[in-house]
């Protein structure tokens, strides 16, 4: 009875005949692939069901099994919604708790869940539900992997404890909010996913065609080549999936994935996601309240009310079950709703007694079914690895045996069934062999797409990318201009200085700032990315700061060719190349600060912790008060600027390796004297007190502030990406 058949006839007006008794009654959908142009890029996914409003719960099974049409929807298309080649990937959990320190001491510790279990199968599209603050996303994030601290109890992966690496590959986790690169199109977003997550030696026109299927099947082609940021909410949503889809994942997870979708938009993403299941995948979801049309789109309910389990099992007995315990569902009530109010006490104290039935002999009744996953070829990978030789194109679920059996016969007892922990998966991860553990691309290639990507966002980032060039052009005109030709005059040697230590300034707010605004916004897409398995922090860190390389070079050197002509320094080539080197290196700086910044920091925290920073760089930097008057007990602080050497490496370029005498035209007296005084370059260095200075050492000290910078990021990153768990 339980069994799914489905019949897909070829051609554009197929009919989809999908029987499936727990699903009959509750919904027909009819899938509309609308073509709207001859090569089919068109084509949009609207999907309609009908289904009775009122809270029935239970199906009819009296009715006729109702037909499901596809039009426009040929076998390939179906295809890609399908999950080939695998066998199906159960998700168990047993008894789960978790708890966070409360308090602002945090001396105390409040349990957000408490103990619950149940299972997630294969083919079926699960739904957590329950009242605000129940708890839904922290059992989603424990689920996906995404938070491992503080947990205990068991998570299980077709009846054997999970790896959480290679369940991270085999799994997905689409969050609430849809990050994506504002700069890149639907197509480019798609190939990047494409290119990180589908194996290396997969050929690009191969490729392609998957990314084509997949965009063809969510109505993604008419949009192909709009920039993410003009999407519209339900798109942006159904290109998060599309990405995931690429490497065609057993089990993915969403959290919230209807929320601040309109009602039509929200039907057509919840009919995504049981395509999806339906095409064998196990499909998890956090839904808040969802229309009772929505509703009965589920196959499985797994409801919490204070991190307690008061119902779990399938959408149509839910209403039967709190029949059972004396909780009569209103005509044309939303069943959703209702479970909802009763969760929330609306209808007295049910919780306690609701967990205590859903806990005891009544979760036969209504949790398990008599399911039968669609896709139940097996594979078996383990021979194959045995041999060492590389798994095809994702076959993780179908190694999910193998990664346990393996470790039994590696560890030489069985560890499933243990307790999960965060030192339970890194010892499991040490078991396995490694290449279930690396990415599907190496790093190289992970660095190429990655570097090509970050370069193509920068340079489509119209307003930040031209504000810098035109600002960096206009100020060092500007600067020129109110300067001019002073360079070589003793009379106006203070002027100079001034006009070199505001282009150190400038060039150090203009390094930082656009580094501590976009990095945070960043930040998400990588952790979801990384996290969703595409790419290591590595080839991800090593991108992104040499795609900013040639920008953070171009500025500065745009700047100071500017003024260095237009302010009359020395006519001599060593000097300028010297000068341009010490401008560049302070940018190169002043991002790094920038970016460890931006690592450790939200946006708020980090946009009011870069100007701060610069406040006491600026002010040790021996310009406002030079290193002698600065107190002993400060003098330590000289040393931590970095426009500090800048500055100092500057003058020295400039008036230091035996500059010739400086012009002197005044012709009043007083300030003849101090005229004359700097017509010496030497005095210069030494009233500036910079004298005892060496350019390479200043050079030197640049670079090696430059790599503490850049490593400190790195470990800033790589910590908060476990803090996240
Ligand atoms: N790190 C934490 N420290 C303290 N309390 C926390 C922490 N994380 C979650 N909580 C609390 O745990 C409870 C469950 O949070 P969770 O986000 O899982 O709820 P939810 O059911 O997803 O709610 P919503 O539907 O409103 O998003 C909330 O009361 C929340 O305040």
């Amino acid at each position: 009875m339980n069994e799914q058949r489905m019949l897909l006839a070829n051609g554009r007006n197929g009919y989809l005949k999908v029987e499936e008794e727990d699903m009959a009654e509750l919904l027909t959908i009819q899938i509309h692939m609308a073509q709207k142009n001859a090569e089919k890029d068109s084509e949009q996914l609207t999907a309609v069901v009908t289904t009775p409003e009122k809270c029935s719960g239970a199906a009819n099974s009296t009715n006729p099994l109702p037909l499901k049409k596809v039009e426009n929807m040929d076998q390939e298309t179906w295809q890609c919604l399908k999950l080939n080649k695998r066998g199906p990937v159960n998700v168990d959990f047993r008894n789960i708790t978790y708890s966070v320190p409360e308090g602002i001491r945090k001396k105390g510790y409040k349990t957000i869940l408490k103990g619950i279990s149940g299972e997630c199968n294969s083919g079926e599209l699960t739904a957590i539900m329950g009242p605000s603050g129940a708890g839904k996303s922290t059992l989603l994030n424990i689920l996906t992997g995404y938070r491992t601290s503080s947990v205990s109890g068991n998570i299980m992966i077709n009846k054997k404890n999970r790896d959480l690496r290679s369940f991270r590959k085999m799994s997905c986790y689409i969050m609430q909010d849809n990050h994506l690169l504002p700069h890149l199109s639907v197509m480019e977003s798609m190939m990047v996913s494409a290119n990180l997550k589908l194996p290396q030696s997969m050929k690009s026109d191969q490729k392609l065609k998957i990314v084509l299927e997949i965009m063809g099947t969510l109505g993604l082609s008419e949009c192909k080549n709009t920039r993410t940021c003009r999407l519209s909410g339900g798109q942006r949503k159904r290109l998060s999936i599309a990405q995931e889809l690429v490497n065609n994942p057993p089990v993915m997870f969403f959290d919230e994935p209807t929320s601040g979708l309109d009602s039509s938009s929200c039907f057509q993403c919840i009919a995504l996601l049981k395509s999806l299941a339906l095409g064998g995948r196990t499909i998890i979801c956090t839904i808040h309240q969802p229309s009772a049309k929505l509703f009965e789109m589920f196959n499985k309910l797994y409801i919490l009310a204070d991190g307690q389990c008061i119902y779990k099992g399938k959408t149509k007995g839910l209403i039967p079950f709190l029949k059972s315990e004396s909780l009569e569902c209103p005509a044309y009530h939303n069943p959703a709703d209702f479970v909802i109010e009763v969760a929330c006490g609306e209808y007295g104290e049910y919780v306690p007694k609701l967990v205590v039935a859903i806990k005891g002999d009544k979760q036969d009744q209504f949790q398990n079914g008599d399911h039968k996953p669609i896709n139940s070829d097996s594979y078996s990978g383990l021979s194959d690895l045995a041999m060492g030789k590389e798994l095809p194109y994702m076959r993780e679920t179908d190694i999910v045996d193998t990664i346990c059996d393996t470790k039994v016969q590696l560890n030489g007892k069985g560890v499933c069934g243990t307790e999960t922990t965060k030192d339970q998966d890194d010892e499991d991860a040490k078991l396995l062999p490694p290449h279930l553990h690396t990415f599907e691309t190496s790093c190289w290639t992970q660095f190429c797409v990655l570097f090509v990507r970050t370069f193509w966002s920068i340079m489509r980032d119209e307003t930040l990318t031209l504000l810098r060039f035109v600002s960096c052009v206009v100020v060092g005109v500007t600067i020129g201009l109110l300067y001019f030709g002073i360079g070589n005059d003793a009379g106006k040697v203070f002027n100079n200085c001034g006009s070199l230590f505001f282009g150190l300034l400038f060039i150090m707010f203009t390094s930082l700032m656009p580094t501590v605004l976009t990095f945070p916004l960043e930040m998400n897409v990588f952790v979801k990315e990384h996290l969703n398995y595409w790419y290591s922090l590595k080839a991800y860190y090593l991108a992104k700061t040499m795609a900013d390389l040639p920008f953070q070079i171009i500025v500065p050197i745009v700047y100071a060719s500017i003024t260095y002509w237009m302010t009359a320094q020395p006519n001599d080539l060593q000097r300028f190349l010297l000068f341009l080197a010490l401008i560049t290196l302070t940018a190169l700086v002043s991002q790094a600060l920038g970016l460890l910044i931006a690592a450790g920091c939200t946006l708020q925290v980090a946009v009011f912790l870069g100007p701060i920073t610069a406040i006491p760089i600026l002010l040790f930097s021996g310009f406002f008060v030079s290193f002698k008057t600065i107190p002993k007990y400060l003098q330590w602080l000289s040393y931590m600027s970095y426009v500090r050497y800048s500055f100092e490496g500057t003058l020295l370029a400039l008036y230091g390796n035996g500059r010739e005498l400086l012009d002197c035209d005044e012709t009043e007296e007083t300030k003849r004297i101090q005229c004359m005084h700097y017509r010496d370059p030497k005095n210069i260095l030494e009233d500036m007190d910079v004298d005892g200075g060496d350019i390479y050492v200043d050079f030197l000290v640049l670079l090696l502030i430059f790599a503490l910078l850049r490593l400190g990021a790195y470990i800033v990153l790589r910590w908060k990406l476990r803090m996240t768990k």
